[in-house]
């Protein structure tokens, strides 16, 4: 773990500190005159992120959210790796993978007064390798400007290929979950978790009226939440991410998971970047792999 005196190497005066926050986790508290963004090392898990021009944050965070060693952050962007939903062999290991459960370190930084970067590094380790036995060092990069940009890079060290499955798991903080609606899937299939994982086809745009779980294939283009309540639409832009993952719990299941409070659900939806399912990667040794998205808000 490093400690806060080897953090502050990659402090930057009026732009990036690095702090105790909740649980007495260490995270990076970001700000420039364009936006402001807090990332916590444990899972390199960003937790808050506003534009400046945007009354109210773009990401949403559960006021019930855990911030416990090994326990992953209810909201914000969690990064699932190295594979996505259930291990595909062992259903003992966590779900979603372990880069959101382990620290990370920071290994650049660097600022402008509108831009700030971070970037966090998780590198294979004894604890790492009894879940996954393969040299894959990852980073995730993170951009914070009037728009957030992330890249989650993963290289392949080792003499074998692996089966690698991802995602950049956001919580986007909405006006109420019935009044938005989600463009971008026209056309595609998905996998219908809430039935069997069936292979059902989007036709025009998505809008949620219960427990909504899909993984949209072959899904690249941009995804847009239309949110009239907080009178703006959010774009999601990838890139190497031919997967859209769409999740929303409802009532019932959020009262079930613990960490939300009674009426949390109905202002999040989760749309994440992804590679899953029959779009889960081979990374032949030497390989290295980036998946790529910028979040931004556009007025209604
Ligand atoms: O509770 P977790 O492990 O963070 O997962 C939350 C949700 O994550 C989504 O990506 C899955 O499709 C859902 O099935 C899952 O419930």
């Amino acid at each position: 773990m490093q400690s806060l005196d080897a953090l502050n190497r990659y402090a930057i005066p009026e732009h990036l500190f690095f702090r105790f926050g909740p649980g007495g986790q260490i995270f990076a508290d970001i700000r420039n005159r364009s936006a402001s963004a807090s990332v916590f090392l444990q899972g390199a898990h960003l937790t808050a992120f506003q534009p400046r021009s945007q009354y109210d944050p773009l990401i949403w965070l559960s006021e019930k959210s855990r911030f416990a060693v090994g326990k992953s952050i209810r909201g914000g962007i969690p990064v699932c790796w190295p594979w996505f939903g259930p291990h595909p062999d062992n259903p003992q290991l966590p779900a979603h993978g372990f880069a959101r459960t382990h620290l990370w370190i920071v290994s650049e930084s660097s600022s402008s007064d509108t831009s700030t970067r971070i970037i966090l590094t998780l590198e294979p380790n004894e604890e790492t390798r009894t879940q996954w036995p393969h040299e894959t060092p990852v980073s995730l990069e993170i951009v914070v400007s009037e728009t957030l940009e992330m890249h989650l890079t993963t290289h392949n060290a080792g003499s074998e290929s692996v089966v690698l499955g991802e995602a950049l798991h956001t919580y986007f903080l909405v006006g109420d979950i019935q009044s938005v609606y989600l463009e971008g899937l026209d056309g595609c299939d998905y996998l219908d978790k809430t039935a069997g994982f069936a292979r059902q086809h989007q036709e025009g745009k998505l809008t949620f009226t219960g427990e909504t779980d899909r993984i949209y294939v072959n899904s690249p283009s941009d995804c847009v939440i239309h949110d009239p309540r907080m009178h703006r639409r959010i774009r999601i832009s990838k890139k190497q991410a031919d997967s859209t993952v769409v999740w929303t719990p409802w009532a019932d299941k959020a009262a079930a998971m613990g960490d939300y409070t009674p009426e949390g659900w109905r202002q999040m939806l989760c749309v994440e970047s992804a590679n899953a399912a029959e779009n889960t990667l081979q990374l032949s040794s030497g390989q290295t792999h980036t998946l790529s998205v910028c979040y931004s808000a556009e007025p209604l």
